[in-house]
């Protein structure tokens, strides 16, 4: 291997959707933040793609991985390089709102600048990213990020602090359009302007009490197409641990904010040996940690 990194799970603290626009596409309004665990991609030259890890074989037999999309989405950029070869590790779950493609996407590409072209801008590999996906500018960076528009028109994040968190995904994959869509046929639609935001968050507990303030839009449609959401917030709902717990994305993962590391380590194990079925993971949010 040349050279390999993270790409790093995503989770949207907070998700306000407006009506879809005529092209479909919706106007949002999104906190990003990261995690410190995710998939990890890596550049060779042995030529080829190969994929492994415990979600692998969920992208098998799949048209073109975002992976090597954006490998060549870049190639194309720098009006033409052999893509060399490329790994993806696949440990995050698929279609689970934690934008793992888009996130893998984003490592391929900053792994390929350092290789072909360290003198591209920071922007011209945004406009790359944003070309594979609504979330592929917000991804590329791992770092926080205020994202607008559709997700593309990114601005500075608040000041966060480190947030001791898990992850709790109950197995089941969502479709990102299909969730988008019974957002649509529900028909109720909200500004998408947060509450005033400070310039930082001194604690996890300030924190955690603006976010209630704010909402997800796509929590309701997701729970329409997999109730097991519902059983995952009530849950997470319900223990000491959790001082704020939501939906990231279009679902199904969802996430609680602890008050330290022992907190979330307690609250994880729990998790583990209450639901041996559910995908669990203690981490770190907030970056760069990419
Ligand atoms: C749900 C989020 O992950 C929140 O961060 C994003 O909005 C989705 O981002 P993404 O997966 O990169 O989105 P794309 O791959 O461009 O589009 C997937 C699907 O989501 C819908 N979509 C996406 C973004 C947006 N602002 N409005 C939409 O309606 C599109 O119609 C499409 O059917
Ligand atoms: N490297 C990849 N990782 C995950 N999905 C990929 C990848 N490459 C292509 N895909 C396709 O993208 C779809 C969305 O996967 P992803 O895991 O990014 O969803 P998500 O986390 O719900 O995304 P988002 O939160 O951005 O909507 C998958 O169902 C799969 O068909």
């Amino acid at each position: 291997m040349t050279a390999e990194t993270l790409a790093p799970a995503k989770i949207n603290l907070f998700l306000h959707v407006g009506a879809p626009a005529p092209d479909g596409y919706h106007p949002l309004c999104s906190l990003m933040v990261f995690a410190d665990i995710g998939d990890r991609v890596g550049v060779t030259e042995a030529p080829g793609f190969r994929l492994g890890g415990p979600y692998g074989p969920a992208l098998e037999g799949e048209g073109d991985n975002l992976v090597l999309r954006a490998a060549r989405a870049l190639a194309g950029r720098l009006g033409g390089r052999e893509v060399p070869g490329l790994i993806l590790d696949k440990r995050l779950p698929v279609a689970a709102g934690l934008g793992g493609g888009s996130s893998d996407a984003g490592a391929a590409l900053r792994l390929l600048r350092e290789a072909w072209a360290p003198d591209l801008s920071d922007r011209d590999l945004e406009a790359v990213a944003a070309s594979l996906g609504a979330d592929g500018a917000a991804c590329l960076w791992g770092r926080p990020v205020l994202a607008e528009g559709r997700g593309e028109r990114l601005s500075a994040a608040p000041g966060l602090p480190v947030m001791d968190a898990v992850l709790v995904n109950p197995g089941v994959a969502v479709s990102t359009p299909a969730v988008y869509r019974a957002f649509d046929a529900a028909g109720r639609f909200s500004a998408v302007t947060p509450p005033p935001m400070p310039e930082a968050f001194e604690s996890v507990e300030e924190l955690a009490g603006w976010l209630a303030q704010t909402r997800n839009d796509l929590e309701p449609p997701a729970l329409a197409l997999a109730p097991q959401v519902a059983d995952v917030l009530e849950v997470l709902a319900g223990e000491p641990e959790t001082l704020f717990a939501r939906m990231s994305g279009s679902g199904a993962t969802c996430f609680a904010l602890c008050a330290g590391d022992y907190e979330a380590e307690t609250l994880a194990e729990r998790l583990e040996a209450m639901r041996p079925d559910w995908w669990v993971e203690r981490c770190r949010l907030g970056g760069p940690w990419a």
